[in-house]
């Protein structure tokens, strides 16, 4: 199979193109580098280039005859977004417009889409399954959702067939240490944790102790980068299988708050972690827990890694390695 994976550079399409070079598919990265490293790419090839450019894009659907899309490009932080919508949308929106245009001029009619759970808004209940009403409250989480609407018109119009993986937390790194969360800057929790734990930062701050939660602290769904993959490669055969297009939500099922990462944090690294209580986050959900029966009963995908001590071994691990190679 030859697969196009957009953004295969970055954090999680990293961890996407070595599964899938594991797997025996020819893998082709596009991605302008905008955040994600060229020495992260570990299978394929690597062609650099921006969304968008539609005639780069065209030419590079000339070049391979892709049976499949996976498409992890866009911007990623919710405080900016709101900051620079107009980013977000020319990126997140716009730029993913043109790869589905070129998609539909070349035929290719399996897509997999890296949606979120930034498209829910703050949630009326938890867990959150798929008939949950999506109202989000900020551009990151209105343009991943702008693109969710798109895609049955897409479906209909050019028989173009998606799955969209709305994750929630993607935390954790390779089990084999090769890949990691390399954000620059960083702004999720774990890898923030892990930093000042190994020294890397002076401390880490909580944003908010008076949400309506048992600890005061948010809460939310940590679900390793391993397992987001593997569900990829599910919902790669059930297209290829012939599934009809449907959305899934992506997570453990189990919330763990901002404290109960920095104990885990501090349990596995067995280091000194200096906490700062700081306010709230704008835009920052009290509770976000996903229920993933939709994915698990149709795709057949079971996460392996739920564990959020394993989760942030792996992302201490990888923490480990980054202090070690800039000594
Ligand atoms: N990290 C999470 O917790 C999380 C949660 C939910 C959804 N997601 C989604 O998953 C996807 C991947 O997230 P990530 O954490 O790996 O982000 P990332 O920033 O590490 O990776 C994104 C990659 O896309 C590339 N890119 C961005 N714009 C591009 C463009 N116009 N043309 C070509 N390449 C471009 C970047 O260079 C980078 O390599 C994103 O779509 C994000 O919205 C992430
Ligand atoms: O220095 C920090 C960083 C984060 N947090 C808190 O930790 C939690 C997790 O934050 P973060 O790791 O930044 O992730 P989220 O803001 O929950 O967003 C992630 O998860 C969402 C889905 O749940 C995705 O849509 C986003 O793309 C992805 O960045 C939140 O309560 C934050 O307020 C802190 O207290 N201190």
């Amino acid at each position: 199979m030859n697969i196009l994976v957009c953004g295969g550079a970055g954090y999680i399409g990293s961890h996407m193109v070595k599964m899938l070079g594991t797997k025996g598919c020819n893998v082709v990265t596009f991605d302008n580098l905008s955040s994600g490293h060229a020495d992260a790419v570990l299978s394929g090839n690597l062609v650099q280039g921006c969304l968008s450019n539609t005639q780069a894009l065209r030419d590079l659907f000339q070049l391979y005859q892709f049976d499949a899309v996976m498409h992890f490009a866009s911007y990623i932080q919710v405080g900016e977004s709101v900051q620079k919508p107009a980013m977000y949308y020319q990126n997140n929106v716009a730029n993913t417009l043109n790869l589905l245009q070129v998609m539909a001029e070349f035929k290719v009619q399996h897509f997999i889409f890296s949606s979120t759970a930034a498209t829910f808004g703050e949630p009326q209940y938890t867990p959150i399954d798929e008939q949950h009403p999506q109202q989000p409250i900020n551009p990151y989480g209105r343009s991943k959702w702008l693109i969710e609407q798109a895609l049955p018109d897409f479906a209909h119009a050019y028989a173009m067939k998606s799955v969209c993986l709305r994750y929630f937390n993607a935390a954790g790194a390779d089990p084999d240490g090769k890949l990691g969360e390399r954000h620059e800057p960083e702004t999720h929790l774990i890898p923030l944790v892990l930093q000042a734990a190994s020294g890397r930062r002076k401390n880490i701050s909580v944003f908010g102790t008076d949400y309506d939660t048992p600890d005061g602290t948010c809460i939310r769904d940590y679900i390793h980068v391993q397992d987001l993959c593997e569900a990829h490669w599910l919902a790669l055969h059930y297209l290829q299988q012939g599934g009809a297009s449907q959305n899934f939500n992506l997570g453990n099922g189990q919330g763990f708050s901002v404290k109960q990462v920095i104990d885990t944090a501090k349990a596995v690294t067995g280091k000194h972690i200096e906490v700062v209580y700081a306010s709230r986050r704008a835009g920052d959900p009290a509770r976000l827990v996903a229920d993933s029966s939709a994915a698990q009963a149709t795709l057949g995908w079971k996460p392996m890694l739920a564990d959020l001590s394993t989760i942030v071994q792996h992302a201490w691990a990888w923490e480990s390695k980054q202090v070690a190679t800039n000594q």
